[in-house]
């Protein structure tokens, strides 16, 4: 599978929204992080901002979850215009249900793991997901340092996922950036978020472009081993 660039807009201009999604055209999809201050000590923005944002930009939405009771907000991000929502297993009461109810909207279903949650207890759920998320930080604040420890979870998941033949995209968010996004792609990530890495950068589009060269090189050297 292709490589994917994903600006998180987090680090972006809360007040220039859709400037900000078009200063990263060319990026595969745009990471909305949605935050409770109950799941994670931090608020950020809900529906009617995705809803709106939706209608602003062409680049699909993937909308991060850090919240409590996924379970019933889930769908409405779906209902306003994202394309995919990523939720977190230790917030769903019912994972696989609430899967299945993204996809029957018409979704991608996502689920993303914390750093101290280890993907062995998930590996039968897989099949129902289209993709996993795993963080490389602990959830609730952009411009953190990269976690090198989950290394070996991403190594792990992509053997699950090669294992079972899977279609599951494997996405990183947390600290990625021109310093550490060859050492995800190599470890078996092929969707990667950036937010202060993009949106810090003088040129966010440029920073997009050499993201997805770093990445597309290592994949391929994890791919053939050279
Ligand atoms: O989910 C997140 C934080 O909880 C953000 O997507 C993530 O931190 C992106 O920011 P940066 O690339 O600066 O680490
Ligand atoms: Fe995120």
């Amino acid at each position: 599978m292709a490589v994917q660039i994903n600006p998180s807009i987090l680090s972006a201009d809360f007040a220039r929204l859709a400037d900000e999604a078009k200063a990263v055209e060319g990026a595969d999809w745009l990471h909305v992080d949605v935050m409770d201050n109950h799941f994670v000590p931090n608020l950020t923005l809900g529906v009617p901002i995705v809803e709106s944002l939706a209608k602003a930009t062409d680049t699909p939405l993937d909308c991060h979850l850090m919240i409590e009771d996924p379970d019933r907000w889930a769908p409405q991000y779906i209902e306003a215009g994202a394309s995919s929502v990523t939720f977190h297993v230790e917030a769903a009461a019912a994972p696989v249900r609430l899967a299945r109810e993204i996809r029957a909207k018409g979704g991608r279903a996502s689920m993303a793991l914390k750093p101290a949650t280890p993907i062995e207890p998930y590996e039968d759920l897989l099949p129902e997901l289209d993709m996993l998320l795993i963080m490389t930080v602990e959830p609730g604040f952009g411009g953190q340092a990269f976690l090198d420890i989950m290394l070996p979870k991403i190594r792990r998941t992509r053997q699950l996922i090669d294992k079972h033949g899977l279609d599951l995209w494997l996405q990183v968010d947390g600290g990625v950036s021109a310093g550490t996004i060859e050492r995800c792609a190599e470890a078996g990530a092929d969707v990667f978020v950036a937010g202060s890495a993009v949106y810090g950068a003088e040129d966010p589009a440029a920073a997009v472009r050499g993201l997805r060269a770093q990445a597309e090189a290592a994949c391929d050297h994890r791919a053939t081993g050279r």
